[in-house]
């Protein structure tokens, strides 16, 4: 695993903006062969995806031949619900660039049969050839996506239930009343993420500093669901100095010995 450890929240949407950038440009989409990308929500991925508009503006990138999946939905909130996962990604991405809406998938947390639309977007990955990128955000108890302490580490999308952490980490956006959070979620598994061939991890903030500390310096563990990238071929953890708190000098010191390193993997994106 890589850790990447940058001074703030900001730098940290540059970098992961650059390494977005640099791998659909190595890539080289077109017609018939797309870049199947992973996304995620919340507050932490806000950054990257405004760095990502200003490079699609640019003319640096573009997305007409990228494919998404992403990570995670609400239970029974309207589409148009202005905290609907939905609703998110197309007003902080989708609309401010190329994607061709056929080709971005979120989960419908409406459906019908709710199994039945998990089943679907695993098939849904598995036809676009599986993802290439993941890129992923924790909550503070280390879960990734809505994969909550305790999931199996190999599981696949389905229905979850919140946990409590995660209805109190999240009730800020739903006017901090925590009734007003849905209680159950439609997550890709962790399995899901780790079949990817590569993964990210966003990371910042004093409150995820134990997570961190958890996946990186203790062992595989389903009560830290993120701690299963110990096991991924190609993880990179990107965090702020703020999350790094409660890991070991040690470990910081090893990891930033190695930014020159970590720094070639977006050197043609600067
Ligand atoms: N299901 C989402 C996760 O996918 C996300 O990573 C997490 C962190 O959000 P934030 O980046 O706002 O801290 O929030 C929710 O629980």
């Amino acid at each position: 695993m890589r850790l990447i450890i940058l001074e703030d929240a900001s730098v940290v949407a540059d970098w992961a903006a650059r390494f977005v950038l640099q791998r659909i440009t190595e890539f080289a989409p077109g017609p018939g062969r797309r870049f199947v990308l992973g996304l995620p929500t919340g507050g932490t991925p806000l950054g990257m995806y405004r760095r990502l508009i200003d490079f699609y503006k640019e003319g640096r990138v573009s997305f007409k031949y990228v494919t998404t999946f992403n990570m995670d939905e609400y239970v029974g909130l309207p589409r148009d619900h202005p905290e609907s996962y939905h609703y998110y990604m197309w007003n902080e991405f989708f609309k401010h660039i190329d994607i061709d809406p056929a080709h971005a998938h979120v989960l419908d947390g409406n459906a019908p049969n709710l199994v039945a639309e998990c089943k679907r977007f695993e098939d849904l990955i598995a036809e676009a050839g599986g993802v290439r990128l993941f890129i992923g955000g924790i909550g503070p108890d280390g879960h990734i996506a809505f994969n909550e302490p305790g999931s199996s580490l190999v599981s696949r999308t389905r229905v979850k239930t919140l946990a409590y952490d995660t209805l109190e980490a999240n009730k800020r956006f739903f006017g901090n009343d925590i009734s007003k959070v849905p209680r159950q979620a439609l997550t890709v598994g962790v399995g899901t993420v780790m079949d990817a061939k590569e993964v990210m991890i966003l990371i910042t903030g004093v409150h995820k500093a134990l997570a961190l500390a958890k996946a990186v310096e203790e062992g595989v563990n389903h009560m830290w669901t993120v701690s299963a990238f110990q096991q991924h071929a190609q993880a990179l953890f990107v965090c702020d100095e703020d999350a790094t708190l409660e890991l070991r000098v040690k470990t910081v010191k090893y990891f930033k010995s190695l930014m020159g390193e970590h720094n070639k993997l977006i050197a043609d994106a600067r």
